[in-house]
Parts: structure tokens; C-alpha cells; sequence
């Protein structure tokens, strides 16, 4: 049977790391942010809702969505934020299914999906992995790592669902407040369990 996993947790709390080490494991990854770009890529039915949305000034000189200018924009307000999700959401879950569907007998499949809390898709799946971490980590890591302010950093999180709300869908919790090495040996536990469950 495949065993079908949702991966979420807030924004720089550690999915993708956890979600590599899964990978080495033997899991198939499918990453809701790596579709989230294809959907929207230059020559996609994507692209031109948003443009026709957003208006040409979303594009770069290459032709691409200008993600900065289109962060800035949705971040600061909710329902231009909802106009965006609007276009690339349905998209991405039908991508995400295809490529479920594809999955051997025997796979794990993770689905990493930021917004699952979000996006009620917690029933779908066989089990539920949360990556939980104090809002001020977040901040922390985004300030540190991708050059945002604060104020970018507060508003990404605050656009999210709290801690609390996704800890309520979580069959498993990692804490990612420790080391890597403390990372992995969660992980490793969590997959041991999944082989158990199956
Ligand atoms: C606004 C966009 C252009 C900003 O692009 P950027 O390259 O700066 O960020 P990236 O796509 O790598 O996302 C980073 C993280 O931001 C958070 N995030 C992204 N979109 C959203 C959203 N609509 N609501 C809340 N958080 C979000 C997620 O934690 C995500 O992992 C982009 O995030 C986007 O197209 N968002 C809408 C699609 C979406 O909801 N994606 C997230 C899950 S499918
Ligand atoms: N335990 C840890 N110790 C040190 N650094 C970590 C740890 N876990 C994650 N990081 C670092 O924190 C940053 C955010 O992690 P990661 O990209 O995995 O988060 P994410 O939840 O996938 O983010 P996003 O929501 O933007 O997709 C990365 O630079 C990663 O290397």
C-alpha cells in the first residue's frame, strides 16, 4: 500500500530540511513550492491569470513573474493575496495528485505542503507531519537567511496558520529547535513509526 504523508509547518520552520531527509530515506517528495513556481512559469495559462490579475508590471524583463514585486503585494493585503492562491492553489493540487498517483505500491509519498492547515487538506493523507518552531526562530531564520526585515517576516507568519491550529491536524510532531543531528534522529523515529503503522 502507499502510504500517503502530509508534511507542513510555518514558513522557515525546517520542511524542506526535513523533507531531504525523508528523501534519503526513500521517500518521493512532492513539494508544494517547487509547483507553485511551475505552475506560473512563462507560457502557463498560470502566468497569464496572474498577469491578466496583477497587470504587466508583475513581469520581469525576462518574462518571468517578478516574485519580490508579487510577495510585496500579497503579503500586504489579503485579498489580492486570495486572488493569487485563486490562480495557482487548484493548479498545484491537481499537479500534486497526478504525481501521487504515480507512486508505486510501495512508496511513501510527502506531500510538502505549506499551506495544508490552510487549505483543509489534512484528510487526504494517511498521516500528518508537523515541523514546529517558535514564531521567534522564523523571524530569526528569515531576518538571517533571506534578508527580510522583521516587518516582511511578521507578515509572511502572520498570513500562515498559528502553531497551534496546525499542531491540531499533526499525527507527528518534529520539534526543530535543536541541532541537524537532533533533526534527523526525530525523523528517523517518525519513519521508523510510519513502517510500524503500515
Ligand atoms: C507570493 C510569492 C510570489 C512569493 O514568492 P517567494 O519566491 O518570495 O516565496 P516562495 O514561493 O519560495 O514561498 C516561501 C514560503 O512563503 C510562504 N507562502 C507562500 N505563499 C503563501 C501564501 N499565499 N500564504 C501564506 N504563506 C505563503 C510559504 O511558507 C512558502 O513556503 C509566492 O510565494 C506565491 O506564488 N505564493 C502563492 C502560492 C502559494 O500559496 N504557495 C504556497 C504553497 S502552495
Ligand atoms: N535544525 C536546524 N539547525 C540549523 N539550521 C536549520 C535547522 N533546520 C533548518 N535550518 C535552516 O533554516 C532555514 C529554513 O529551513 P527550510 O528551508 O528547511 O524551511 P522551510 O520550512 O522549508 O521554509 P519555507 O517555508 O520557506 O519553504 C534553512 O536555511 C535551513 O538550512
Amino acid at each position: 500500500m502507499t502510504l500517503r504523508l502530509g508534511l507542513t509547518g510555518g514558513i522557515a520552520s525546517g520542511k524542506s530540511t526535513v523533507s531531504q531527509m525523508f528523501a534519503d530515506l526513500g521517500a518521493i517528495i512532492i513539494d508544494s513550492d517547487v509547483l507553485a513556481r511551475e505552475v506560473v512559469a512563462p507560457g502557463t495559462d498560470g502566468l497569464a491569470e496572474v498577469v491578466a490579475a496583477f497587470g504587466e508590471d508583475v513581469l520581469t524583463e525576462s518574462g518571468e513573474m517578478d516574485r519580490a514585486k508579487v510577495g510585496a503585494i500579497v503579503f500586504a493585503d489579503p485579498e489580492k493575496r486570495k486572488v493569487l492562491e485563486q490562480v495557482i492553489h487548484p493548479r498545484v493540487f491537481l499537479r500534486a495528485i497526478e504525481i501521487d498517483e504515480a507512486a508505486g505500491e510501495h512508496d511513501v509519498v510527502i506531500n510538502d505542503i505549506p499551506l495544508l492547515v490552510e487549505t483543509n487538506q489534512a484528510d487526504r493523507f494517511d498521516a500528518v507531519v508537523v515541523v514546529d518552531v517558535p514564531t521567534e526562530l522564523q523571524v530569526e531564520r528569515m531576518v538571517r537567511d533571506r534578508g527580510m526585515s522583521v516587518e516582511e517576516a511578521t507578515a509572511r507568519i502572520g498570513a500562515q496558520a498559528t502553531r497551534e491550529q496546525r499542531l491540531v491536524v499533526a499525527t507527528y510532531v518534529i520539534e526543530n529547535t535543536g541541532t541537524l543531528d537532533d533533526l534527523r534522529t526525530q525523523v528517523d523515529a517518525v519513519w521508523a513509526q510510519l513502517h510500524r503503522q503500515a
